[in-house]
């Protein structure tokens, strides 16, 4: 060290040393500049970019070791051999180059170190290859441990230089790899000098030869090279930045529009994070920066992200919110230059609680939040597993809603959705840790009863729920109709499968809602009889008109006062091959389930026309119409293709409906009326008084007739209600100016009470069962209009 600053101080011009730290200092900038630039770039202008920044480098070593030479004493004049000159230049150049491209191409960061040294190597390479350039006599005595620490400082800095010029992009890591390989240059070559004893040298060029003029202008001229380097270097430093700062601009608008939280990771390390993501962990960008990305997803998902790049991984995202799940992927990305990994999060929460309730949908009922049929099905499953491996008896319950379809239609489906709700609740309630209820559909529920020991316990749970439901109505006021039937099926002893236990629990419910409603009923093997029975019905009706089984049969209307028929009411029956005679009271609710009541009743329409168009008397013919019928919406059309076709008046055609054809979809029901009425048929409000709102009916559609449904006919003449009920009906008819038919006449004290009411019009077995047409010829014929004449019977009851 002693030898280094000795010859430093002492052999040296001071200011020419100065001049040559300069002339380094700016190569130096001039090449850790052109180096960055040189990476940023690739292909063949990223070799020519490092040819430049070799150039610059090499110049720079080698023009500063001649200023220094220029600066140096050697106590006797020196020479410079021109070729081995330029072979140094050359050596620098190259090995200079070499070692930029390895720091350059290089991936990992001792790629920079190595790099780094090899320029060291080029340096020593270049000074002493200079120094062999020198024409000096005798041999230069090199202090081996001073040539060796030489080679070391200059590979050691260089090293340094290459690693902060490659791994940091600051103005500050810039000047700092600078200052290292100005250091690399300058301490190598003066540590160098210190090495050469000269001792033993003798001149052996002249005083006038020692300074060589072409090396001043060589070095002169490169120095202005260097200059020219260092501020093209520095412009295109500046190009670079501004580009980066534009497309950091860009990439962060870019990265903080997206959706998706994005990451830039390195070693494990956040080096910065878009908005989305600071937004989904509730950090400011400075929380998140630098953190480790484990501390936000988990160390095995790191390493399973890092194992499986490009591949989505399912994780949880620890943040201010608490716990999120999150769909991460990993790529490997080149940023700034550097390879980095870009982690893209998406924020799973939405997907999964959508998920979740696509789950639960898919297994409970929207509405009440009941197990669906589904689910039930698969718990029964169960449930006979269970049951059988533990010899244990359970009970399956079916329940249905008494009249639903009228809450729903009168009060809307918001009112009925409501009452299904609360149904649900009170069902919950009243097996609240006996069994497990469903909604299996409409207005239909199931409860699972396990292990019920004997079928009583199911009864009186079953008569629980009806209770329950009772309580409800109570409770809100009577304003609700919640009134259930329940059909009760056991394992093993009505059926062992899940599809009999529905199917037996559903014909127990049949039965329940035939016995009366708001009750319960157990299987029993009767009833799938039943149930048998009923579909065989529908499928023999199917073939009922086209293979004439059906007939009309007609029951005169009478004039209480006169005697007189005024119409027929047409009513059709059903000769079964096998069974007979099957009453419409059977018949008719299967047809209007199954729809094909629009069949049968087109028929019995076309019927009853095209035999009153027969009558020579213009006698009125009354046809029933089922509520399907009214809201079909061609029956209007139907209608006035038979008046056409049948060639019967309009005005001796009336139709009856009852109240239900109205309750449905009023809307409809009295746009179909009108049009019918348009048509100048006559329509009857069947059944009067049976129904929930029959004055709100009659206001709601001008009917042409009343009839006074034969349960308040039944016994008028001795029971006070009906009495009452039958003579408001009358004043309601009169003040309306809507003519009244008594209905189901049977007694003649019936009709004298009728009579003496004023009551225009009746009907019943006490004038006449339904018959066959031609039973009435003498009427229909015109040669009578008084059915006395043919059945004297009930004259005699119209004379009392
Ligand atoms: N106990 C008793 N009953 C009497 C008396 N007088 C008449 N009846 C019966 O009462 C029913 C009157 O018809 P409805 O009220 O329209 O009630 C009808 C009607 O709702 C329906 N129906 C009958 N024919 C048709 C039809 O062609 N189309 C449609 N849609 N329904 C029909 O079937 C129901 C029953 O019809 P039917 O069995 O023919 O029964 C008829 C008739 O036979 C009486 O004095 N005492």
């Amino acid at each position: 060290m002693q030898t280094v600053l000795t010859t430093l101080f002492e052999q040296h011009d001071l200011r020419l040393v100065a001049l040559a730290a300069l002339v380094c200092a700016l190569s130096a900038f001039a090449g850790i500049t052109l180096l960055n630039h040189a990476r940023r770039t690739a292909g063949a202008m990223q070799r020519v970019w490092l040819a430049v920044a070799a150039f610059s480098v090499g110049f720079g070593i080698w023009a500063t070791h001649f200023v220094a030479m220029l600066s140096f004493n050697a106590g006797m004049p020196v020479g410079y051999d021109l070729p081995l000159t330029l072979v140094s230049l050359g050596i620098a150049i190259l090995i200079v180059g070499g070692g930029l491209w390895f720091a350059a191409l290089g991936t990992r960061r001792s790629d920079s170190v190595l790099g780094g040294a090899i320029i060291g190597v080029g340096i020593a390479s270049m000074h002493y290859t200079g120094m062999a350039s020198l024409l000096i006599g005798g041999g230069i005595a090199w202090a081996s441990p001073l040539v060796a620490a030489s080679v070391l400082l200059g590979v050691a800095f260089a090293g340094a230089s290459i690693y902060f010029a490659v791994n940091g992009q600051t103005l500050r890591h810039r000047i700092r790899a600078t200052i290292l390989l100005t250091l690399a240059i300058c301490a190598m070559h003066f540590t160098a000098m210190g090495a050469a004893g000269l001792e033993n040298c003798f001149p052996v060029v002249s005083a006038e030869d020692q300074t060589p003029q072409w090396l001043s202008i060589v070095v002169a001229l490169v120095s202005v090279m260097i200059l020219v380097f260092a501020l093209g270097g520095s412009y295109l430093d500046l190009l670079d930045r501004r580009r980066t700062l534009a497309e950091g601009d860009r990439m962060r608008g870019l990265a903080d529009a997206a959706v998706e939280g994005l990451l830039v990771v390195r070693d494990g390390e956040i080096v910065t994070a878009n908005q989305s993501f600071l937004s989904m962990v509730d950090l400011p960008q400075a929380a998140v920066s630098g953190k480790q990305l484990s501390e936000f997803l988990g160390s095995a998902a790191c390493s399973m992200l890092i194992e499986r790049p490009n591949m989505a991984v399912e994780t949880d995202l620890k943040s201010g919110f608490g716990v999120v799940p999150a769909e991460v992927i990993l790529r490997q990305v080149d940023f700034a230059g550097q390879p980095h990994h870009a982690i893209a999060i998406r924020d799973l929460s939405a997907r999964k609680q959508a998920e979740q309730h696509i789950r639960f949908l898919a297994h409970h009922d929207a509405l009440t939040g009941l197990p669906n049929r589904v689910s039930f099905s698969r718990k029964l499953e169960d449930e006979i597993s269970h049951a059988r491996r533990h010899e244990q008896t359970f009970a399956v319950l079916c329940l249905d809603l008494d009249r639903f379809k009228e809450v729903n239609d009168l009060f809307g489906h918001a009112a009925g959705d409501a009452l299904l709700q609360r149904v649900g609740q009170a069902l919950l309630g009243a097996i609240e840790g006996v069994g497990d209820a469903a909604r299996l559909g409409g207005d239909e529920f199931a409860v699972l009863l396990g292990d019920i020991g004997t079928p009583a316990r199911a009864g009186r749970i079953a008569e629980q729920i009806l209770d329950a439901f009772r309580r409800n109505n109570e409770q809100s006021g009577g304003g609700a109709l919640i009134s259930a039937s329940v059909g009760i099926a056991l394992f093993p002893d009505n059926a062992d499968t899940v599809e009999q236990l529905m199917t037996h629990a559903d014909t127990a419910l049949y039965r329940a809602k035939q016995d009366g409603r708001g009750i319960y009923r157990f299987f029993e093997n009767a009833m799938g009889v039943e149930v048998r029975d009923r579909r065989m019905l529908e499928h023999d009706l199917r073939h009922a008109v086209s293979r004439n089984q059906l007939r009309l049969v007609y029951q005169p209307q009478v004039d209480i006062q006169s005697g007189e028929v005024t119409g027929f009411e047409a009513l059709v029956r059903w000769k079964h091959p096998e069974r007979g005679e099957i009453p419409p009271s059977v018949f008719v609710p299967v047809a209007e389930e199954s729809g094909l009541i629009l069949q049968i009743g087109e028929w019995v329409l076309r019927a009853a026309c095209s035999e009153a168009a027969r009558w020579k008397s213009p006698l009125s013919v009354a046809v029933n119409v089922s509520a399907v019928q009214v809201h079909s919406p061609t029956f209007a059309q139907t209608v006035h293709e038979v008046l056409i076709s049948t060639g019967l008046s309009p005005s001796r055609l009336e139709v009856e409906i009852t109240e239900t054809a109205l309750i449905r979809d009023m809307m409809r029901a009295v746009t179909t009326l009108r049009q019918i009425r348009a048509l100048g048929v006559r329509i009857a409000m069947d059944d009067f008084g049976t129904g929930y709102s029959s004055l709100a009916n009659l206001r709601a559609f001008p009917f042409s007739k009343i009839k006074v449904d034969q349960s308040f006919i039944r016994a008028v003449d001795n029971n006070d209600q009906s009495a009452a009920i039958v003579r408001a009906v009358l004043g309601l008819g009169s003040g309306l100016n809507v003519p009244v038919v008594a209905e189901g006449v049977e007694r003649a004290e019936e009709l004298a009470f009728l009579k003496s009411e004023v009551c225009q019009t009746a009907q019943g077995y006490l004038l006449s069962r339904p018959e066959d047409i031609r039973t009435f010829a003498a009427v229909t014929e015109g040669r009578t209009k008084l059915l006395d004449s043919i059945m004297p019977l009930p004259l005699q009851a119209l004379a009392s």
